[in-house]
């Protein structure tokens, strides 16, 4: 049977501060498995997709519990890596208020990160596959990372396999290497038919100041310039957040076809319960929009209503269905279904 999405990054643990704790206040830590890619195929499968998950794991107790995490939400781990290295962690304590969630990265020199571009036999892999997902985190983890992103989306666009790339920017990885980044990440973007990624995305790939005050015209003029500059691209997608608070804010979505622009309102999120993976919640429901034939307007509506209810799931995954996301969408006020 085909397979709808291979998704191709870090699988870290996430281990983090109860509730609104700061880090290490009482001593106590959560852990959740994480990671963008991964979110992605969790949640994809929760939609019913035939997902899976290729990255380099620790051959330890670590490694094979994140593997045990993924499958037990369908996700198809036959393709992981073991290695003799380290796991991936990212330590996240939560905002509250006007406090900002702070997330600390402990990932230099991990499996992941040391695997050679080498590692990954692409033909094989992408073999009956319709979706390669990838995002700019993995080029920001190591050399090794950049050289196995740009293998992948190569060998997908020689098998016909359409690609998503979520930009994901992330300054903390890029360190000292930042001036590279927006060369490989726009080298990336050349072989991507789906791009995630706003204004401020493709301004840093395309090296122009994105500064005109209108943010509805800016976010519209940088996608026709992505669309002018990556020649497979076919779409484009993003959120727009405007916060009030760390715990009260808004958001919405946006898909861009080469000619056309398909919006949603700002749904209301309260009471955010957890906000890491929302981004990649709203890639998936793109992505199930996508696979599923649906139209581009039904596509973003369910996206950004699966973006919004992530914010109500505790850890990176989005656990929730399609008939959560519809339930949201239908906007029928319950409080309890029974
Ligand atoms: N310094 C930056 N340069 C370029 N793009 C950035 C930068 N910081 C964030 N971005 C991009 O802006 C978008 C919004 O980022 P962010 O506000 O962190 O929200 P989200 O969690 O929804 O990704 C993302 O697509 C991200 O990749
Ligand atoms: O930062 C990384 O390297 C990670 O992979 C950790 C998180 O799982 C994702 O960053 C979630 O991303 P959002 O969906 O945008 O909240």
């Amino acid at each position: 049977m085909t397979r709808s999405i291979l998704c191709f990054g870090e699988v870290l643990l996430r281990l983090s501060a109860p509730g609104k704790q700061l880090l290490l206040q009482t001593g106590g830590l959560e852990a959740h498995v994480g990671g963008a890619e991964a979110n992605v195929a969790v949640s994809l499968s929760r939609f019913g997709h035939k997902a899976a998950v290729v990255t380099s794991l620790p051959d330890n107790a670590l490694g094979h519990a994140c593997v045990g995490e993924l499958r037990r939400h369908g996700v198809d781990t036959d393709p992981v890596r073991f290695r003799d290295a380290r796991m991936g962690l990212y330590f996240l304590t939560h905002g509250a208020g006007q406090r900002p969630a702070e997330v600390l990265y402990d990932r230099a020199q991990s499996a992941f990160a040391t695997a050679p571009a080498d590692s990954y036999d692409w033909e094989t892999l992408l073999k009956d596959t319709q979706w390669l997902h990838v995002s700019g985190i993995t080029p920001a983890v190591s050399t090794e990372g950049a050289d196995s992103a740009l293998r992948a989306v190569k060998a997908a666009r020689a098998a016909n396999v359409k690609i998503s790339f979520d930009c994901n920017f992330r300054a903390r990885l890029w360190g000292s290497r930042s001036p590279q980044a927006p060369g490989i990440l726009s080298e990336i973007c050349q072989y991507a038919d789906l791009i995630f990624g706003d204004d401020r995305d493709i301004a840093f790939m395309l090296g122009f100041k994105s500064d005109d005050a209108n943010a509805t015209e800016r976010r519209r003029r940088a996608a026709a310039m992505a669309f002018e500059t990556f020649r497979s691209l076919k779409w484009i997608a993003y959120t727009e957040r405007t916060r009030h608070s760390v715990d009260t804010q808004q958001l919405a979505g946006t898909l861009h076809s080469a000619k056309e622009v398909f919006t949603t309102r700002p749904y209301p999120l309260q009471g955010i319960v957890d906000r890491i993976g929302a981004g990649d919640a709203f890639a998936a429901g793109i992505l199930h929009g996508l696979l599923k034939g649906m139209t581009p307007q039904g596509t973003v509506d369910f996206a950004t209503a699966a973006g919004c209810l992530k914010h109500t799931v505790p850890g990176d995954f989005n656990l929730l269905g399609v008939s959560d996301v519809e339930l949201f969408l239908s906007e029928v006020q319950t409080d309890v279904r029974r």
